[in-house]
């Protein structure tokens, strides 16, 4: 299976709902009137996109088409560009379909220092891989540290990561700070040069504040080491989780100050609608998407990919 069929089962559930439910109402002959938008938005807040992003969805259709007999194929169009403004809103991300690191911001000179947290399970070891192994095809030299000390297991998987992909790693011993493993990350990333550290963090919950809190300590010592570091800091997040998605992504800002967002499990999930309310509320972009438990199932996010995968 493609990415883009992957894609699109991550996306069944706000597709179905688009294309059946959403569909049904717009049928030709009928006016755009108060009563269809009403029936519109209750069947449009049954999707993932949460109902800030769906009334204005509502809003635009009712600013373009009100009073007018529908037209079915204007009325996808509306909500289509709809959608993909609120996807590229807010952010100032480079999509190039042709560079794959486009939406990574990437130093010119010296480490760029990636940061990447998350809840328990979502992905973040994984997505660290899949990362480090898209750097390294795309001529990076990449040096991950271990930053969850917390479970030893997550240090054996980054580790044998790191060996099959070639990278070195830095590691801690079991329950040391987090925080030390972050800052001999950076040192050994600037005595060795490498293009990009990835620092991983243990899972935690976004209402665990002391584990919270962790992650700003973590982020002051490496801004110690590398004025401008982190350059990233990734929010993984498992597409299953739907609508909850929104929560981490507001608490993990605040502690992490998220640059981006990999949505991971896309492929095991039908709830990936969950990226329009999370562009929409908290402005954070969704910079990949994991599709599978491979190495090379990332894709870079494309709006426009994604759109056409809601079947507008
Ligand atoms: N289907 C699918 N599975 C994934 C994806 N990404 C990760 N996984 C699986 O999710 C499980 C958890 O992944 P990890 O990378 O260990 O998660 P983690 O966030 O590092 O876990 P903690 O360190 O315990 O917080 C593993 O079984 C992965 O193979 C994905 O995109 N699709």
């Amino acid at each position: 299976m493609g990415w883009l069929e992957k894609l699109q089962g991550g996306l069944k559930k706000t597709r179905d709902v688009l294309n059946t439910d959403v569909r049904d109402i717009f049928k030709s002959g009928r006016i755009v009137d108060e009563e269809l938008l009403e029936e519109f938005e209750s069947r449009l807040i049954r999707t993932d996109m949460g109902v800030i992003a769906a009334d204005e969805i509502v809003e635009e259709v009712r600013d373009n088409h009100k009073g007018r007999t529908v037209d079915p194929d204007a009325i996808s169009e509306t909500i289509r560009e709809k959608i993909l403004s609120i996807l590229v809103a807010g952010t100032d991300v480079t999509y190039d379909m042709e560079r794959p690191l486009s939406p990574l911001n990437l130093t010119e000179t010296g480490p760029t220092v990636i940061l990447v947290s998350g809840v328990n399970g979502v992905g973040k070891t994984t997505s660290i891989a899949k990362l480090a192994r898209l750097l390294r095809d795309n001529d990076k030299s990449v040096l991950l540290a271990a930053g969850d000390t917390f479970r030893a297991a997550a240090v054996e998987q980054l580790t044998m990561w790191a060996g099959r992909l070639g990278c070195e790693i830095i590691t801690g011993d079991a329950n040391v700070d987090p925080a030390s493993v972050a800052h001999r990350g950076c040192e050994a990333a600037l005595a060795k040069n490498v293009d990009v550290l990835i620092i991983d963090t243990a899972g935690r919950l976004q209402t665990q504040k002391n584990l919270m809190d962790e992650l700003g300590k973590i982020r002051r010592v490496i801004s110690k080491q590398i004025p401008d570091g982190p350059h990233e800091s990734l929010l993984v997040i498992d597409a299953t989780t739907g609508q909850n998605g929104i929560s981490q992504a507001k608490n993990f800002s605040e502690a992490a100050g998220c640059t981006g967002i990999v949505l991971s499990k896309l492929d095991g999930s039908a709830k990936g609608g969950v990226v329009i309310p999370v562009t929409k509320e908290m402005s954070i972009p969704v910079k990949y998407i994991g599709t599978g438990e491979g190495v090379d199932d990332l894709s870079m996010f494309n709006p426009r990919d994604f759109v056409t995968a809601l079947g507008l």
